[in-house]
This record gives C-alpha cells, sequence and structure tokens, in this order.
C-alpha cells in the first residue's frame, strides 16, 4: 500500500514595512520555534525548510502618494516571488510565514508564475483590497489584492520598485471568508467585481461547513484550479489569535479555522499557503504570543493532513500484552 504525503517547503520572510507596528517580522521563527518542522513531518510530511529570506532596507523610503514604505514593500515581495516560484519548481507546497499581508503580492505573484491558473482563498478580517488612492493609512498590508486583481489594473499608479509586477488574479477566483472590518472603498470594490465573500455575519447565518460547501463549489465551478490559501491569523478571534497588528473583535473560532483548513486539505488542490500577521508585540502576555503562535502552528497541521479524529498509520502495530 502507498500512504499519501505532502512535499512541503517552507519561506520565512520576516518582513513588516507593509505596516507600521514592530514585531511582526518576527513570526515566521516564532513559528517554526513552536515545532511546525517536525510536527509537519510527524504528519507524514516530507519537509524542505528554505530559510528566510533576507530583504534590502531602503532608509530613505519617502511615502509615494500616500503609500508607506513602497520600495521596501515593492523589493521584498520581488524577491518573494522569486522564492515562491523556485518553491513550486521543486514540487513542493509552498508555506510562506511572514511578515504582514502585503507578502501576498509576492507570494501570490510568484506562484501564479509556476501554476497559471488559481483560486485564491482569503481567510482574513479584512479585505485587504484598498487601492493606493482609497487607502486611508497608506499601508500596503491593506492593499495587496489591488495589486493583484486584473479588474483593478487601471487604478495601480507607477510605484518605485513595482515594476516586476502584473495582476495575476481574476475577481471571479477569490474567495472571502471572516470579513468583519471593510473599509467603504473596499466595500465598493468587492461589490462592484461581484467578489464571493462569506463575512462572518455569513459564517454565523450559514455554519462554517455550508460556508466552505459553497467556497468550494465556487472556486470549482467551472475548472478545478490549485488553490493558494492566504490566511491572515487576525480572522480569527481576538480570545484565541491576540497577538497581531488589527484585531477584531468577532472573529472566527479555533474550530472553525481547523475546519477551514482540513476542508482544504482534503480537496487535494492546495498550491500555497501564506501564514501571516503574527506579532508577538502584540500579545500583552506570554500566554497571547504562544496561543496566536500555536494556532498558526496547528492551521498548517491541518492544511497538510492533521485530523482531529486521528489518522491511518499503516505501520503502527498494535501491542500484544
Ligand atoms: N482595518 C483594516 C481595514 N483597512 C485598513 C487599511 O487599509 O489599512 C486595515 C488593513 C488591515 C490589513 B491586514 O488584514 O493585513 O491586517
Ligand atoms: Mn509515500
Ligand atoms: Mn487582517
Ligand atoms: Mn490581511
Amino acid at each position: 500500500h502507498h500512504h499519501h504525503h505532502h512535499c512541503v517547503g517552507i519561506i520565512g520572510a520576516p518582513f513588516s514595512k507593509g505596516q507600521q507596528r514592530d514585531g511582526v517580522q518576527r513570526g515566521a521563527d516564532l513559528i517554526r520555534a513552536a515545532g511546525l518542522v517536525q510536527k509537519l513531518i510527524g504528519e507524514g510530511c516530507v519537509v524542505k525548510d528554505y530559510g528566510n529570506l533576507t530583504f534590502e532596507e531602503f532608509p530613505n523610503d519617502e511615502p509615494v502618494g500616500r503609500l508607506k514604505t513602497p520600495r521596501a514593500v515593492g523589493r521584498a515581495n520581488e524577491l518573494l516571488a522569486g522564492a515562491v516560484q523556485k518553491v513550486k519548481s521543486h514540487g513542493n507546497t509552498c508555506v510562506m510565514l511572514g511578515g504582514d499581508h502585503s507578502l501576498a503580492i509576492g507570494s501570490i505573484f510568484g506562484h501564479a508564475a509556476s501554476r497559471h491558473d488559481l483560486s485564491v482563498l482569503w481567510v482574513d478580517a479584512h479585505a485587504d483590497i484598498n487601492t493606493p488612492s482609497s487607502t486611508s493609512t497608506g499601508n500596503i498590508h491593506g492593499q495587496p489584492l489591488s495589486f493583484l486583481i486584473h479588474e483593478l489594473h487601471s487604478k495601480i499608479p507607477i510605484i518605485p520598485n513595482f515594476s516586476w509586477l502584473k495582476p495575476c488574479v481574476a475577481a471571479k477566483d477569490v474567495v472571502y471568508i471572516g470579513l468583519r472590518d471593510v473599509d467603504p472603498g473596499e466595500h465598493y470594490i468587492l461589490k462592484d467585481l461581484g467578489i464571493k465573500a462569506f463575512s462572518m455575519t455569513e459564517v454565523d447565518r450559514l455554519g462554517i461547513a455550508k460556508v466552505m460547501e459553497q467556497t468550494c463549489d465556487h472556486m470549482f465551478s467551472k475548472v478545478k484550479k490549485p488553490i493558494h490559501l492566504s490566511f491572515d491569523i487576525d480572522a480569527l478571534d481576538p480570545s484565541v489569535s491576540p497577538a497581531t497588528g488589527t484585531p477584531r473583535a468577532g472573529g472566527l473560532t479555533y474550530r472553525e479555522g481547523i475546519y477551514i483548513t482540513e476542508h482544504i486539505c482534503q480537496t487535494g488542490l492546495l498550491s500555497a499557503v501564506d501564514m501571516v500577521e503574527v506579532n508577538p508585540k502584540q500579545g500583552k502576555t506570554e500566554g497571547e504570543i504562544k496561543s496566536t503562535v500555536n494556532a498558526a502552528v496547528d492551521l498548517l497541521l491541518g492544511c497538510f493532513g492533521r485530523v482531529r479524529g486521528g489518522s491511518h498509520d499503516p505501520d503502527y502495530k498494535m501491542p500484544n500484552p
């Protein structure tokens, strides 16, 4: 018999310039220190850790329009895109450990460069689809999807260090789960482009099982495409994951989060996953940091075959008395 196993490539992206709060650059190493690699191996995965990327510093990274630290964000994502493409070229499912959510620009671009036709499942309290002109903060971690979606191309100006980037995802191929803090400009875009979104209202109304059923129906409605799961840890309720930069009450339970990743795993189509916005400096206690990091690890284990009912180990021998 042959058991199925996942080949996983891990990239650490210790990057924080998509927003203003220090500390989020430490997320990748905290997730590793909590035992991600060993635990994936324990699930029968073949794991290659590609280490952490080293990002170029831009000391005089003056705002362009409202955009903050655009040069650092542009260059970091160009580097990340190449790294993700390499991990995919080696036949791995890519795990990108952030770092802030602006990193989805490079992660999705690099993924799309190797697997042209993607579905993007964006699990987040936020839509992260402000354009450089609709953003009120100028923080690029609130804008990644606007840089990636074909239909918004005309809304993206020339930005230093972004010339490498082209939109690579169609609005119809994006699905949101967990929304509960969407800006007016973002809401307009979601409606105008008809983007499929399961806010926390739909999660409450339908329950997570129906949300996942309808999410998969939408993603697979025409053809089954590889899935890019971009998971912002702030999608979970702050009672579970408080150590993050933009927490919002009324989020997904730990169980709902695990259900999402268990369900995505069993589609067999997961091709890349981002786990972003873990910020230890936003945790008030060690316990808060641990809860946040452990949730991130468990969500990733759900992506790669860990099921709560236990899994079949073909080599297990019942001990005799
Ligand atoms: N309060 C939200 C909504 N819009 C704001 C913005 O555009 O700066 C914040 C972005 C959160 C980004 B995150 O989802 O990656 O954390
Ligand atoms: Mn095998
Ligand atoms: Mn968020
Ligand atoms: Mn986000």
